[in-house]
């Protein structure tokens, strides 16, 4: 039924890459952190690091996008144990969802509790800049409703439930932190709220697809995380996510701007200092005494 099933991303191959990794590190880290393109100076912020290039780590795939430098960095961000995936994957590299989704269970076999993850996205909500942060609500799976998803194949119950709800996805106590942390910041004015939707990329979306998500109540379109919320929140880590409006999705034929990854690298640069100070000081907020891990 499954002819593929578990090839390279079982649940042994996960402990396996898991038990290498804490024979490495003394680091037992609680906190979970993806880097979106352009922000892999999250990472940097990590002090005491100690880093693993992906070539190096049993089972796991390499970056092959520009803006992920291809790095898990184990150390601590204001004295909290963390990991960060400096670079992450993406369906369009060509590899299988359940192998982009890997370093995920793997976070969760070390010991992590919450995961915070990060991307750059194109605006799809019309009062939204370039250089806003959106802390996101809710997703839509473009890919799943095509079946792909992380969890197809086989499941194995000491990772989570066959069939994990979805309408939580995304901890409410978090998200009111996020805002609460951005008012404390001063971010009010660039610090919003909303819907993201993952398309399988690596095209940017035609005008007719951007009014489309727009239709649909999209606030910003990506090529990423939902992956790695469903299979987070399958093994019961609490999941925390935010996108960088990097540039404004084309939704009108006279427009003369083209989305292009150039761009959304510089949005990132350009934002990179408020995203890790926020970022930070919600490290500095997450307690661990839910009951979710
Ligand atoms: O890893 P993220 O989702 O931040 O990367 C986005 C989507 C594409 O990989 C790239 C397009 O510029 O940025
Ligand atoms: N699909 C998509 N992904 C992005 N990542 C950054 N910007 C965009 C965008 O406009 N569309």
């Amino acid at each position: 039924m499954f002819p593929e099933a578990n090839k390279g991303w079982s649940y042994e191959d996960c402990k396996a890459t898991a038990d290498w990794l804490m024979a490495q590190t003394d680091v037992r880290p609680t906190i979970g952190i993806v880097c979106g393109s352009g922000m892999g100076g999250l990472a940097d912020m990590l002090k005491d690091q100690i880093a693993f290039n992906y070539k190096d780590i049993p089972n796991f795939p390499q970056s092959t996008v520009h803006g992920h430098a291809g790095r898990l960095v184990f150390g601590t961000l204001k004295g909290r144990p963390c990991v960060c995936m400096q670079g992450r994957f993406h369906l369009y590299e060509g590899y299988p969802i359940q192998k982009i989704t890997l370093p995920i269970r793997i976070f969760k076999l070390i010991g992590v509790e919450t995961v915070i993850l990060t991307n750059a996205a194109g605006g799809i909500n019309q009062d939204f800049k370039v250089g806003d942060i959106m802390i996101i609500r809710d997703h839509l799976n473009m890919p799943g409703f095509a079946g792909n998803n992380p969890l197809v194949g086989p499941n194995d119950e000491r990772f989570g439930v066959r069939f994990p709800c979805m309408s939580d996805a995304y901890d409410r106590e978090l998200q009111q932190m996020a805002m609460d942390v951005g008012q404390e910041l001063g971010y009010g004015d660039f610090l919003k709220e909303g819907v993201y939707c993952v398309l399988g990329g690596p095209s940017f979306e035609t005008v007719v697809e951007a009014r489309m998500l727009h239709k649909l109540g999209v606030d910003a379109v990506g090529m990423s995380t939902v992956p790695e919320v469903i299979v987070a929140r399958h093994c019961g880590m609490r999941v925390f996510a935010l996108s960088l409006i990097t540039n404004q999705a084309v939704m009108d034929y006279d427009s003369e701007e083209k989305a292009n990854h150039d761009e959304v690298l510089e949005t990132g640069k350009q934002r990179a200092e408020q995203l890790e100070r926020l970022v930070s000081t919600m490290v500095t907020k997450i307690e661990h005494n839910n009951n979710y891990a």
